[in-house]
């Protein structure tokens, strides 16, 4: 795996809907763990898509491992990047190796025996609820199991030819338990890969070493070496909070004050 080759934007400007534009001037993400926050409506989930390669439009304006996105097929960069959408209730009736069937090309049967000792498998304790239907899964049952797919599409055994691992609010639904073993294991490949998560844990991401993102109206208003960098008048401007409403903690990041 080439461990420096990044993902780069330049020049994003993209209407996807009537009224809202995606405008991006440039954006360069090496291997880590960046957190990507903003408001409801700031454009993550549709930044997320773009870079997902879900709108061809915005192809000249994307390059992941110094390939433009324009050349390479969508089965080339279907392999270089995973991508967890925001999920809601699951579709139609197929269990959760038979999901991981379709992603691997290969057969249920064999992945779980394959993968029944992997970490990701062990770690979000799926090899049970993998066996059931989806849509009868609790909603962060079925979470869990759409983030083991997501997970297992860039482990290194399994592609390694994935540089990017975007996650649209990976934490919802997720209890305290696989909430904290998720982390740990981005922490982890984000050693190797460069992992865009979009999330709503904002406390989470200020106290945290990793790079921060801040969207608003479309357009990045702020890029952060780490989450304990980011000041007050961000957050002001990122979320409409009152600066009453955030506390520095301990001489060293901001949190939002819940009381
Ligand atoms: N299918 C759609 N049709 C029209 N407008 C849409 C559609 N999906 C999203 N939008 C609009 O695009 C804008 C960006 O939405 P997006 O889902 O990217 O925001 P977000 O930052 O991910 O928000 P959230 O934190 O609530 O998930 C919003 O103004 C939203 O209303």
């Amino acid at each position: 795996m080439v461990t420096n080759d990044y993902l780069k934007i330049r020049q994003l400007n993209f209407i996807p809907y009537s009224g809202f534009i995606i405008n991006i001037d440039r954006l360069q993400l090496r291997p880590g763990f960046y957190h990507l926050l903003g408001a409801n409506g700031a454009g993550k989930s549709t930044l997320l898509d773009c870079l997902a390669g879900l709108y061809d439009e915005t192809y000249d304006a994307l390059t992941i491992a110094n390939e433009a996105y324009s050349s390479l097929s969508l089965q080339q960069l279907a392999r270089r990047r995973a991508y967890l959408t925001q999920q809601h209730q699951a579709h139609f009736s197929i269990t959760g190796y038979e999901m991981l069937a379709i992603f691997f090309d290969s057969s249920p049967s064999y992945l779980k025996e394959e993968l029944c000792n992997h970490e990701v498998v062990k770690g979000l304790e799926v090899a049970v609820l993998l066996d059931k239907p989806l849509q009868f899964l609790s909603g962060g049952e079925r979470q869990r199991c759409y983030l083991c797919a997501a997970l297992l599409s860039c482990d290194e055994s399994i592609r390694p030819e994935t540089q990017l691992l975007l996650l649209d609010e990976p934490f919802t639904g997720l209890d305290i338990k696989h909430t904290l073993w998720l982390v740990d294991y981005l922490q982890k490949i984000s050693e190797q890969i460069c992992v865009l998560s979009s999330h709503h844990e904002v406390n989470f991401a200020l106290k945290s070493q990793n790079p921060c993102l801040l969207m608003k109206n479309g357009s990045l208003i702020g890029e952060f070496k780490a989450g304990r960098d980011i000041k007050i008048a961000h957050l002001v401007d990122c979320f409409g909070l009152n600066s009453t409403q955030i506390s520095y903690e301990n001489n060293a990041y901001y949190q939002i004050s819940w009381n």
